[in-house]
């Protein structure tokens, strides 16, 4: 007798061959089918101590059979594949009451360990199922992003205090709202406080409400944050800016449940699900003597770290279709970003992440009127250093290229680091060395075209503005243009 038998339903029948191979290894009897139908049969008959199923079948989609098993048998745990890795696939598999979501491709070794978890588990524990969500909220289906869509998954169903981590614009706020919107609370309020935002004095009565006379000019009883966030969930952002005195009266309320308004006495019983954010390192606050190293463990019950949109240039090509098809329902002209300048916004380094592409995509829309957004826009609007010069809308290009300059560029750099004798450079040598090339390169090309902005923009194959820009911050001479 093996230690369970996992029913495997998968229409590819390679993937079939390779679960069965690794499960039977790990002493599992398996039944393995490519068909929903089977699958159901299987399991209305009573068969099998687990499932591990694809979303997409021939016959039925697993997502609507999952309600079907879970009210049949609500003990039987589900596992869930999919190589449809969005944020929704996540979601939608815990609310249909799948043990667990899988984004293909997965580690074989994760499976295992997560039968094993599912098998061993008490029984009795369900997840309830909700209703039906169509708008997604989190774009992106990096692996980095699907980590956290797997962790928010876990998540939905408990009332777990929720540290994001992210710098900023990484959609700290999106991931706490969404929190909120699937989970167990969502037909209570969601309330978000910006630490940063608020006077450091009046904090405490922001969050906690003040009795009328507290403090000067506390003419009325003014109800707090946590009153108003009551049986939903308060999103207490930029933590690492709570003052001290706030701080302390955080604690206690997470640690008794209750707290006083400012000025008053009676204590106030709170049914508030807690989601904090910051940008800062928390650890290093907490040497400093900041933030309060008892509140840090209350509040990191779960962390959850936003990666830099950097780090998933992958998920650039989805937001920029998601942000501008919202341009286009707020009734803005449509628009389409060609191959080269995408390229170019996955290639950029996005210091205010999402926000900042949301923010740029906008202004495209809004500001240019050509349906084509091309890489010279781009890099006018990042302000980036261009790539290598498409070529000119007219006039003799050279077939032959012998443009290299790595070679000179690389010895020089190891003489002058050789001359500094083993001491550092000034700082700012990345723009120092840029500007070093650019004003020679501008000089060059605009001597070459005989002082034509227009050509010599063509050529370098930067924007116009950006070039007459360059020319006027580089105070490059302008040449008088003669008539050839
Ligand atoms: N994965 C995503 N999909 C779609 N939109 C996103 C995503 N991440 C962020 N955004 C959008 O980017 C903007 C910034 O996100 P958000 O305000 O959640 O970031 P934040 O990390 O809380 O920023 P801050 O720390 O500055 O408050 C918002 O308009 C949000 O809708």
């Amino acid at each position: 007798m093996g230690r369970g038998t996992i029913l495997v339903a998968d229409d590819d029948a390679s993937i079939r061959t390779v679960l069965s191979q690794a499960l039977t290894r790990a002493g599992y009897d398996i039944r393995t089918t490519g068909h929903a139908g089977t699958l159901w049969n299987w399991v209305s008959q009573g068969e099998g101590d687990l499932v591990v199923t694809d979303v997409v079948m021939p016959d039925e989609n697993a997502f609507d059979l999952l309600p079907r098993i879970r009210k049949l048998r609500p003990d039987l745990p589900v596992i869930v594949m999919s190589a449809q890795n969005t944020f929704m696939t996540a979601i939608r598999a815990s609310e249909r009451g799948a043990y667990e979501y899988l984004p293909k491709p997965f580690d074989l070794k994760e499976l295992i360990t997560i039968v094993g978890r599912a098998l061993s588990r008490p029984r009795g524990i369900g997840i309830a199922l909700g209703e039906e969500v169509e708008e997604i909220p989190l774009i992106g289906r990096s692996p980095a992003m699907q980590d956290i869509y797997r962790a928010m998954a876990r998540l939905m169903s408990t009332d777990l205090t929720v540290m994001i981590l992210g710098e900023s614009g990484t959609g700290k706020e999106l991931v706490a709202r969404a929190l909120h919107d699937y989970g167990k609370r969502r037909n209570g309020p969601f309330v978000a406080v910006n630490m940063a935002a608020i006077p450091r004095d009046l904090i405490e009565s922001e969050l906690f409400g003040h009795e009328k006379g507290a403090f000067t000019g506390a003419h009325a009883r003014s109800p707090g944050r946590f009153e108003q966030a009551e049986g939903g969930t308060l999103f207490l952002d930029e933590i690492g800016d709570m003052p001290m005195e706030a701080q302390t009266r955080l604690l206690r309320v997470l640690q008794q449940g209750e707290y006083a308004t400012v000025g008053g006495k009676a204590p106030i019983r709170t049914n508030v699900r807690i989601i904090a954010a910051t940008h800062k390192d928390l650890r290093q606050s907490i040497e400093q003597g900041q933030f309060r190293e008892d509140l840090f463990f209350r509040l990191n019950v779960v962390p959850l770290r936003l990666p830099p949109l950097r780090e998933r240039a992958e998920d650039v090509p989805d937001l920029v279709r998601h942000f501008l098809s919202r341009a286009t329902r707020e009734g803005l002209a449509p628009k389409q970003i060609d191959a080269a300048a995408m390229d170019r916004l996955k290639r950029y380094r996005w210091p205010g992440n999402v926000r900042e592409l949301e923010n740029l995509v906008r202004r495209l829309t809004a500001l240019y009127t050509q349906e084509t957004i091309t890489a010279p826009i781009i890099d006018a609007e990042l302000d980036v250093a261009p790539a290598p010069a498409p070529a000119p809308a007219e006039g003799v290009v050279q077939e032959h290229d012998p443009l290299d300059l790595s070679g000179a560029v690389e010895r020089y750099l190891k003489r002058y680091f050789d001359s500094l004798g083993g001491a550092l450079p000034p700082p700012g040598l990345y723009h120092r060395v840029l500007r070093e090339v650019e004003a020679p390169l501008l000089g060059a090309v605009l001597s070459a075209t005989n002082g034509n902005q227009i050509r010599a923009a063509e050529l370098l194959g930067v924007n116009r503005n950006t070039l007459r820009k360059k020319i006027r911050d580089l105070d490059l001479p302008i040449i008088r243009q003669t008539a050839r």
